[in-house]
């Protein structure tokens, strides 16, 4: 893998009372991207960050802001969190009809579009999407909360993505979510994952300990 592991920390473990002040803090504790997770109490049960949030945070920081949509319906939804910043979309092939006119939608928005596959989702979404993403996520735990245990069994799926990306010869991250910490980090990037997301071992401490979770988390 010619790629750094980028550090994309869930913005879902921070702290929601001074939300704009955490983006900053962890944007200049290194973070690469900033990872937001947006949840709807339907496709996921919990409920979290609207667009509105999202244009909020957007003058905190400057890093590409990783959107993540768990919600269902979706395609309603990508217009507004595109003008609220967004700069990479990703969204789930079940929370839609058409994922192929969706990714179309978010790339016509000038954004990256994302495919994320929860632990039990096939990867034969892939067949006929490949060759429009910019980005693959697999989730490591099943999607709706922060703090859960890594789902080893992600691993094989994150190696055979790797394999299809190789083939593909084509430039998409592979982006991995879920319980990722200084054990977990080292296992993914292995199989061949090149973007970390991690909500609870970037934020834990408070913000004196950014730059060391970062840090801890970028050696592993
Ligand atoms: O998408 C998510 C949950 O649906 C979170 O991004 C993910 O769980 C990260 O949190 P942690 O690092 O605490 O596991």
């Amino acid at each position: 893998m010619s790629k750094l592991p980028l550090i994309a920390p869930s913005i879902l473990s921070a702290d929601f009372a001074h939300l704009g002040d955490e983006v900053a803090a962890i944007d200049q504790a290194g973070a690469d991207w900033i990872h937001i997770d947006v949840m709807d109490g339907h496709f996921v049960p919990n409920i979290t960050i609207g667009p509105m949030v999202v244009k909020a945070l957007r003058p905190y920081s400057q890093k590409p802001f990783d959107v993540h949509l768990m919600i269902a319906p979706v395609d309603q939804y990508i217009e507004a969190f595109s003008e609220a910043g967004a700069d990479i979309i990703s969204f789930h092939p079940e929370a839609g009809a058409h994922p192929h006119r969706t990714i179309q939608h978010i790339k016509s928005l000038g954004k990256k579009a994302g495919l994320v596959f929860n632990p039990a989702t096939p990867l034969s979404w892939l067949d006929y999407l490949m060759d429009d993403l910019d980005l693959i996520m697999v989730m490591s735990v099943n999607p709706g909360f922060g703090g859960q245990k890594f789902i080893k069994t992600q691993l094989e799926k994150i190696k055979d993505i790797r394999q299809r990306i190789t083939a593909s010869g084509r430039d998409i991250r592979l982006e991995v979510d879920g319980g990722i910490d200084a054990t977990t980090a080292p296992l993914a990037v292995e199989a061949g994952a090149d973007v970390l997301v991690a909500g609870t071992a970037s934020f834990k401490g408070g913000a004196t300990c950014y730059t060391d979770n970062i840090r801890i988390l970028r050696k592993s």
